[in-house]
């Protein structure tokens, strides 16, 4: 095993700082959506670099899937940084009323010029951003089930241009993509564990490596039990270069164990790799967190 083969490419950046820019002008906050598994490597530093800073909230997506003592430690974590971060499942629609309260909380400037000025509604204008997969269109759209009212909605007016609403609050319905920055390897295995980037861009052997190693010390009973392990080797995770020499028995196991083999009747390691990822992205192992506050640098700043 290699070398990381994941790659980004520095034109997406550009490219999307420019887009967050001229969308951010037309909103009063913005709805930053992460991946509640990996709240810090699902972020983009892209937001926080703009020109025309807007109040925003951070909403932690697929909260059915990630562990909740993780999500709780995510979220004190994000209050210590000046940060409101609401966990959420887009799907059932649970945390979306906590959502609209904090994006009340962090407008409520405006509300409150508004008064002075004499007007008794305000309309808060929102957009949606993050990177691709984290449930952007999701969120719009149970957003809009609820409320079903769109404005600007007539024959001749462009897509861009529509918004959801959602009571007093306005979405500006085509969600800014962010793509991942990936700075350390660990972020990169972690998006390629939770399906947020390609399978043509990843090694699937080194990502569910990485995932078998780093669950082996964070959630061994829950690999254990799904896998039929007797034991799990103490992986020490955080050198990914030695990691697959540690990891390999495991491999074996399960290989044999689900008679995933190859010629020869030896394991076939892609193919239990891929059945690895699957499961954990299908959330079959249980509800488990990909990276935990102060796991390592990436998770040291936000
Ligand atoms: N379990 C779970 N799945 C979710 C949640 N939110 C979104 N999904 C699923 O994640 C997948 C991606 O959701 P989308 O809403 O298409 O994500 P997006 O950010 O609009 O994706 P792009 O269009 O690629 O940028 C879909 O299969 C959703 O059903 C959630 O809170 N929990």
């Amino acid at each position: 095993m290699g070398q990381l083969t994941i790659q980004w490419y520095p034109g997406h950046m550009a490219k999307a700082r420019r887009i967050m820019e001229s969308r951010i002008k037309q909103v009063d906050a913005v709805i930053e959506l992460v991946d509640a598994r990996l709240p810090i490597s699902s972020r983009n530093p892209v937001l926080q670099q703009l020109s025309t800073r807007k109040p925003g909230i951070i909403v932690m997506t697929r909260d059915d899937l990630a562990d909740p003592e993780a999500t709780q430690a995510w979220t004190d974590y994000f209050a210590e940084h000046d940060m409101i971060a609401v966990p959420a499942n887009i799907l059932s629609g649970e945390g979306l009323g906590r959502v609209k309260d904090a994006l009340h909380r962090v407008t409520s400037e405006k509300v409150n010029r508004d008064r002075q000025r004499g007007l008794r509604r305000t309309i808060i204008r929102a957009m949606v951003v993050g990177i691709p997969n984290v449930g952007k269109s999701s969120f719009i759209n149970r957003t809009a089930r609820k409320a079903v009212a769109k404005t600007g909605n007539q024959p001749g007016v462009t897509r861009q241009e529509q918004w959801v609403k959602m009571g007093d609050i306005e979405l500006l319905d085509t969600p800014g993509v962010l793509w991942p920055k990936i700075d350390t390897p660990e972020q990169g295995l972690r998006l390629a564990v939770s399906g947020a980037i390609k399978e043509q861009i990843y090694n699937v052997e080194e990502a569910a490596a990485y995932f078998v190693a780093y669950a082996s010390r964070r959630y061994p009973e829950q690999l254990k039990q799904r896998y039929k392990l007797a034991e799990l080797p103490a992986v020490d995770w955080t050198d990914l270069q030695t990691v697959w020499p540690q990891i390999a028995p495991v491999f074996e196991a399960i290989g044999r164990h689900r008679g995933m083999l190859a010629r020869g009747a030896e394991v076939d390691i892609e193919r239990v790799s891929r059945m690895l990822i699957k499961e954990v992205q299908d959330g079959v192992l249980g509800r488990l967190t990909l990276e935990w506050p102060g796991d390592d640098a990436t998770t040291d700043e936000a």
